[in-house]
């Protein structure tokens, strides 16, 4: 990596404000990126990866300055654009050109393709039509269309077609940087070869600096120089493309490569199955944001669980409020027939279900955590909420949801935040029973 990047993005921002009633005050902000820092050399591209929602878009975006970030800063080639005016923003514009998902949408129906890949060079002040026409049909033939193409119009041309268009339309300025945002999702999978192997050689030929964003990480792999994982608004790893996808350090890193489809049998009983949804952003977890869906989350010192056994029984605890209700419980034995009122369900009854409900097993295999979990379990179903959470939080805790971790160096020459590099023993992922 080169000691002046093109690009260098840190701590940015972007929350969107959430408000409320007639004078609109704010109740809450969706902290779509909260403080994401990586660097882009000239010539090289970086991958943007990670689930939908965790803020990739919104970063490309930002990052532009399309959106305005809510802080941050954005050094392009030296120089701080955060606070550029409109005219050094134009500027700014004519090197640095963004790429969307939907080739479709991308278009003006009642322009030729000519004109709306030619648009740019005008807006920029190149008044020689003729000129930009050469330009435009030059550039045409380049993305492996016909110069004679300059006079159709966008409904004429396929997907893959329209696609290439774009591509045309965001080089035609010759820039040093393209942000391009799932520009092959939409498109056939033969196409998104065809289309990867173009942006490939004008990459080259063009010198340029791509930010490929995608959240699919097969394609990933065959495009990118190195690869930053987000989520939830934060990039939890970063490392060069072979070092992530053969020795990922971060868990939600090892659980998106497990998740893509494979040939190989033998690697399919690797797979790592996320449980639980993707928390909001507006409210996002304590610590590491991505405690409550790790499978590695790190269990407190005293205990010896099995790790899937410790991360259902960590399920139970941070769902105990939202998704445990022992009168629903009761309801449900008695629908089932094992009592005919609900005052009649015993309480060991309860507590079978509810360890069932969360897939927790009858004994634990720490004979302390079961005693623990058994006494929390015993508090809840006598209704003493306040004490069934006192004996949870405090024997069940966790590192992960205490403390947020940094990104931190690791053995492997990538970056990644997770207190399991912390502590530098990378864990073997649990792998999966199917
Ligand atoms: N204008 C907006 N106002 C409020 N919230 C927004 C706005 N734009 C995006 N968000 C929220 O910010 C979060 C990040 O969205 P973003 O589109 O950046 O994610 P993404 O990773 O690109 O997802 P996808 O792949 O689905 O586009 C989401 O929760 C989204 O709902």
């Amino acid at each position: 990596m080169s000691p002046d990047p093109l690009l260098s993005v840190r701590e940015l921002t972007k929350h969107y404000p959430i408000t409320k009633g007639v004078l609109k005050s704010e109740v809450g902000r969706v902290k779509a990126v909260d403080g994401i820092s990586f660097d882009v050399a000239a010539g090289e591209t970086l991958g943007l990866v990670g689930e939908s929602g965790c803020g990739k878009s919104t970063a490309a975006t930002s990052l532009l300055r399309l959106e305005d970030p809510t802080g941050g800063a954005v050094v392009f080639d030296g120089e701080d654009i955060t606070d550029y005016d409109d005219t050094e923003l134009k500027r700014f514009r004519r090197r640095a050109q963004m790429m969307f998902q939907d080739p479709s949408s991308s278009f003006d129906p009642r322009m030729s393709v000519g004109e709306s890949v030619a648009e740019p060079l005008a807006i920029h002040g190149m008044r020689d039509r003729g000129r930009r026409r050469r330009i435009v049909e030059n550039l045409l033939e380049r993305v492996g269309l016909a110069a004679t193409d300059f006079d159709r119009y966008p409904h004429e041309f396929s997907g893959g077609q329209k696609q290439r268009i774009a591509l045309a339309r965001a080089l035609v300025l010759n820039p040093d940087l393209v942000v391009a945002d799932e520009p092959v999702s939409a498109l056939d999978v033969s196409i998104q070869a065809e289309i990867i192997s173009l942006m490939r050689e004008l990459q080259a030929e063009f010198g340029l600096a791509i930010v490929f964003i995608s959240h699919d990480l097969g394609v990933v792999r065959e495009v990118c120089d190195r690869v930053a994982v987000m989520y939830l608004g934060e990039i939890v790893e970063v490392a060069d493309t072979e070092t992530l996808f053969e020795d990922p350090q971060h868990p939600y890193t090892r659980a998106l490569i497990s998740s893509i489809p494979t040939p190989d049998p033998s690697r399919r009983g690797q797979r790592v199955e996320l449980t639980g949804d993707v928390p909001s952003p507006s409210n996002p977890p304590t610590g590491c944001r991505f405690h409550t869906r790790c499978p590695e989350v790190i269990q407190p010192e005293q205990f010896d669980l099995d790790q899937t056994e410790w991360r259902r029984v960590l399920d139970l605890r941070l769902r105990i409020d939202d998704d445990v209700d022992v009168d629903d419980v009761r309801t449900f034995l008695v629908a089932e027939g094992d009592a005919e009122t609900p005052e009649e369900v015993g309480e060991d009854a309860v507590k079978r279900e509810l360890r069932r409900e969360f897939d927790i097993p009858a004994t634990l295999s720490d004979p302390d955590a079961d005693a623990i979990l058994s006494n929390g379990l015993s508090a809840l179903v006598a209704g003493d909420d306040q004490a069934a959470r006192r004996t949870l939080d405090d024997a069940f805790s966790t590192v992960c949801e205490q403390t947020h971790p940094v990104l931190e160096s690791t053995p492997q020459g990538s970056t990644a935040a997770c207190h399991l590099v912390d502590e530098g023993v990378p864990i073997d992922p649990p792998a999966n029973d199917d």
